[in-house]
């Protein structure tokens, strides 16, 4: 069955609508940024660049580095735009876009986000690389979509009860990284972690400016929760929507999370772009 013009759109060059991409534009392997700029953080440390193209926050350069072919593409901010480029991403290798259908033959994509994140707990300190094991999502994206078997439903059978913020509208999701890839990023100076991944970066983190957020105890809940001795670690806004539409999809993700804040004792590093940078060159070597 090929797939309507109004539920697969492409511009008029055959690229992909928000992606602006051909389906020869991107690598097996994809490095996901929220900031667009962190694009060229990333591309920067390529040894050729073949490919930039962009629209709107969605920038992408695809190049060679030690003779892998490696995409990096910014998602910008929230799990909103996670689901465009996920789902972009995956119609430029699993659709025909001339015949507009999906093919006998599924590729794979390594997908391996770079973001930053603020610590929950005490023993965090920020410039710590954390990778996201687990994904907890409170924003809502993957209920949306119906095939949920892949989900890590021992520890949401856990979570759900003791946060018991059913009733606020908040039902949470949960997704595990990719084993095979994850494994290429383990180190000593690693941290293991539980991401939550949230719809917002003030209430719905538990910050208060001049508004007050509505989960009085949404932090301490967070802190003192454990499954299997595992704490969750850390917040953002993007990782478990990634990681819930690549096992929907069959693709293979794990998220790099460059701690830039501690929201335990109040701190923010001294030299976020320093760490960032480490990050990305640590995911870069392991990569290639
Ligand atoms: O640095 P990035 O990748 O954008 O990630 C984090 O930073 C943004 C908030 O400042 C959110 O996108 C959050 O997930
Ligand atoms: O606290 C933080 C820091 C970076 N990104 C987030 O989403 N939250």
């Amino acid at each position: 069955m090929s797939i309507a013009e109004s539920e697969l759109i492409l511009n008029p060059d055959g690229s992909i609508y928000h992606l602006n991409l051909l389906p020869e534009d991107i690598a097996p392997t994809v490095v996901t940024v929220g900031d667009p700029e962190r694009v060229h953080d990333v591309s920067k440390y390529f040894d050729s660049i073949e490919l930039k193209k962009g629209k709107r926050e969605f920038i992408t350069h695809t190049g060679i580095l030690n003779k892998k072919r490696i995409t990096v593409i910014s998602t910008g901010i929230g799990t909103d735009n996670i689901d465009i480029v996920l789902n972009e991403l995956d119609a430029l290798v699993n659709i025909d876009l001339r015949t507009r259908k999906v093919k006998q033959q599924k590729s794979s994509l390594d997908i391996i986000r770079i973001g930053t994140s603020g610590a929950i707990q005490k023993d965090i300190p920020v410039d710590t690389f954390l990778l996201s094991q687990t994904a907890i999502g409170l924003d809502g994206l993957l209920h949306f979509y119906s095939e949920k078997n892949l989900q890590n439903n021992e520890l949401l059978q856990k979570l759900e009860p003791y946060l018991n913020w059913n009733h606020k509208g908040i039902r949470p999701y949960a997704f595990d990284c990719d084993e095979t890839v994850a494994k290429i990023f383990l180190g000593n100076h690693i941290r293991l972690g539980v991401t939550i991944t949230n719809a917002g970066f003030y209430a719905p983190q538990g910050r208060q400016l001049r508004l007050k957020p509505n989960l009085a105890d949404f932090h301490q809940k967070l802190q003192e929760f454990r499954f299997k001795n595992r704490a969750i670690t850390n917040l953002e806004m993007e990782t478990a929507g990634i990681y819930g539409l690549s096992k929907l999809l069959g693709h293979k993700a794990v998220s790099m999370n460059a701690i830039l804040a501690n929201r335990a004792t109040g701190a923010f590093s001294k030299e976020p772009n320093k760490t960032v940078d480490s990050l990305i060159q640590y995911c870069l070597q392991q990569l290639t």
